[in-house]
């Protein structure tokens, strides 16, 4: 082709890649909620480092059986607060499973009532306190075996297009050996 010859190239649609996930609406029901992806550190089951969180959908948002163990340790015998802190924010990153568009962390706060025990069971639940427009004002509680809140949660999460995943256009690191 000539420098004078009009182009009729018609360039193709970005294509995304199959690592980034589809955010579809899921109902209520006793399925594990899909993974963000494999490694993700919150969720990913093939992440030996991660929480591999496992949540389900519920009437009001997202609820997770969840126990910290050694590797999250901070002071002994008690789960570190940026351990606790991940694990929260997955849980509300599950809760985009309710609202069927990826959205990222914009802030997080988080009110640590008791400490949380190495090897204890706890449940989580996150639910959507609001939405205005791409600001999703989101909740979340960590109770105790006897339903006592010992941790709760805000966060704002707001809400992307696919192109902020891309911009470093790499998949999520699948190499955990550090
Ligand atoms: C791997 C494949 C990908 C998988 C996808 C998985 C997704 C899920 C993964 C989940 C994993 C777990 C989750 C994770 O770990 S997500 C990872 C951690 N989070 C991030 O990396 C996000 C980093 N931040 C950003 O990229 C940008 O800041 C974003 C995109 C979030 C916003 O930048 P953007 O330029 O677009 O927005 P804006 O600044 O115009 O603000 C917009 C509006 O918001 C209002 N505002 C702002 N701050 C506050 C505040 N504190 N209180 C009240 N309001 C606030 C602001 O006034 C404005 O309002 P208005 O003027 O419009 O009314």
């Amino acid at each position: 082709m000539t420098e004078n010859t009009p182009s009729t190239h018609t360039p193709e649609p970005r294509q995304v890649p199959d690592w980034i996930p589809a955010f579809p609406v899921l109902a209520p029901d006793s399925a594990d909620l899909p993974p963000h992806h494999d490694h993700c550190l919150g969720c990913g089951p093939a992440n030996p480092h991660g929480h591999q969180l496992r949540a389900r959908r519920d009437a009001h948002g997202v609820h997770a059986h969840h126990r910290f163990d050694s590797r999250h340790v901070g002071a002994p015998a008690i789960a570190h607060g940026g351990a606790v802190a991940t694990v929260l924010d997955e849980l509300f990153g599950l809760l985009l499973y309710t609202v069927g568009e990826p959205a990222v962390t914009r802030h997080l706060a988080i009110d640590y009532l008791a400490p949380i025990l190495l090897d204890t069971p706890y449940t989580l639940r996150a639910h959507i306190h609001a939405r205005d427009g791409r600001k999703l004002h989101l909740q979340a509680t960590i109770e105790n075996d006897h339903a006592h809140v010992i941790t709760t949660a805000t966060a704002l999460f707001l809400t992307v297009d696919v192109n902020h995943f891309l911009t470093h256009n790499t998949p999520p690191h699948t190499d955990n050996t550090p």
